[in-house]
């Protein structure tokens, strides 16, 4: 994140000493049921790993996480779109320049066109830096008659299917904040030195004119284009577009890693969680009474919950006070995931009940994870129709009820992968023995991300 803006006169210094983790009951979760954590409290080195997370240097700063919070305020308030996009699970070796940068162009390509499309500002930002833990349905994997633990994300075992691979290493937290920070070092690199200039949104997207989707984006590219140079001709100044804010966020299911990696903020005194700008709890985790809920309530980072179909009327406010008690605009994201087939009939009465409890909060439609199906052959896959759909049905309920439609998360990458079927470029089965890179769920390649910005640009210049 760059250009942070924030006017250290304003902020509520807070003289006195400093509060500790007692004032703020950092440590309260640890009496609360967690669910999908690692087995490794007993490991030989638990105790150095912790440690040494709970000195090192936050990987974000609490001013940035401040100029977030001030962005999605006016997401919930309708004058903003938000953008979040990455991998389902990023891996250590998966953090080279390359595919960091694809990933960066393909998400601030989507950003243009969302940005074009609604005609209002977008907030930015990876499912990068921090993602590296994944909650799962079992917590065993059977393979001709061997049974380990299941692969639970590169930060806590390995994604290689043997008894050694799968044993649950508290080292990997270090080695995932390490791999986090030189991620952010990049993107801080990108998106601060020029590389974000709107003038080039164009070129960025060279080697793949052959897409069917790649016609359609280098004409409004061409619109662009146009409004730049007539904002050019006009006088406006343009170095303000050569740089740009990318935001990081991720699931914060470890608790281990999150709570070594609150500090509380020598300006404030109040604690924020440093391993990422936004935390979100995930569908599996969001237990009202449960850890997750509790530490991040503690939390000044904007928080995110993922909602699935089940979720009723009653969750949704129960959450909002819990996490937003204040009733502060954008201080919460509800990410919705109800799946295609569902979110026409479930969505409407959750929103209903939260726009009418006077909180405001930041809707966004997350259309992958209602939408996962194992082909016969085994492989996880989403049907890019079946997502397509889903955000359709976001922005209908939406537009129906008179709420914003807020913004955009997806599982997506800036490779030509094929993992989830259909798109402009026509993504068959066939292609996953050469083309299937996750290790967990199926994400947008760089052509379907873009079609579904596309998409949604449509939506948004309708609304
Ligand atoms: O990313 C989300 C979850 O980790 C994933 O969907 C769980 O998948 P599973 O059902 O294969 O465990
Ligand atoms: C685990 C995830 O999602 P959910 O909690 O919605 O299932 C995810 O975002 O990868
Ligand atoms: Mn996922």
């Amino acid at each position: 994140m760059t250009k942070v803006s924030v006017d250290t006169a304003q902020l509520p210094f807070q003289p006195g000493p400093k509060p500790t983790a007692d004032t703020y009951g950092l440590d309260e979760w640890r009496n609360l049921t967690a669910d999908q954590q690692p087995t490794w409290a007993e490991h030989p080195d638990f105790s150095s790993s912790i440690e040494e997370l709970s000195t090192v240097p936050p990987l974000v700063f609490a001013g940035e996480v401040d100029t977030l919070k001030a962005r999605l305020a006016e997401v919930a308030q309708g004058r903003a779109f938000f953008l979040q996009g990455g991998d389902c699970a990023e891996t250590f070796e998966g953090a080279t320049a390359d595919k960091i940068t694809a990933r960066v162009q393909t998400l601030l390509q989507m950003a243009a066109v969302l940005t074009y499309g609604a005609s209002m500002p977008v907030v930015k930002m990876g499912r990068m830096a921090g993602q590296f833990s994944k909650p799962r349905s079992s917590n065993d994997e059977t393979r001709d008659g061997l049974t380990l633990p299941t692969f639970r994300g590169e930060m806590v075992n390995g994604f290689d299917f043997t008894e050694e691979a799968r044993v649950h290493d508290p080292n990997r937290m270090v080695r995932g904040y390490h791999t986090s920070a030189s991620t952010l070092n990049l993107i801080r690199a990108f998106t601060g030195g020029g590389f974000a200039d709107l003038r080039h949104v164009h070129s960025w997207n060279m080697g793949f004119a052959s897409n069917p989707a790649h016609s359609r984006y280098e004409s409004m590219a061409r619109e662009i284009d146009r409004a730049v140079k007539f904002m050019e001709a006009c006088g406006a100044d343009f170095d303000a577009l050569k740089t740009t804010e990318l935001f990081t966020g991720h699931e914060a299911l470890l608790l281990d890693y999150e709570r070594a990696l609150t500090r509380i903020d020598s300006r404030t005194h109040r604690p924020y969680g440093t391993s990422g700008h936004f935390l979100w709890i995930g569908e599996r985790t969001r237990g009202l009474d449960d850890a997750h809920v509790d530490l991040l309530s503690r939390l000044e980072n904007p928080i995110g919950v993922k909602l699935g179909p089940s979720t009723t009327a009653e969750d949704a406010l129960a959450l909002i006070d819990k996490l937003d008690p204040h009733r502060i605009p954008g201080r919460l994201t509800f990410i919705t995931r109800m799946g295609a087939g569902k979110i026409r009939e479930n969505l409407p009465r959750v929103v209903e009940a939260v726009e009418g409890s006077g909180a405001k909060v930041v809707w966004v439609s997350d259309p992958m994870h209602g939408n996962t199906v194992s082909t016969p052959s085994g492989f996880k896959t989403r049907n890019f129709d079946d997502v397509v759909d889903e955000v359709r049905g976001f922005f209908e309920v939406h537009q129906a009820i008179g709420s914003h439609p807020g913004g955009l998360h997806v599982e997506m990458t800036g490779d030509d992968v094929a993992e989830c079927l259909g798109g402009a470029a026509a993504v068959e089965e066939a292609h996953f023995a050469d083309r299937y890179e996750t290790l967990c769920d199926p994400r947008l390649n760089h052509m379907q991300s873009l079609e579904i910005a596309f998409l949604v640009a449509g939506y948004l210049a309708r609304d």
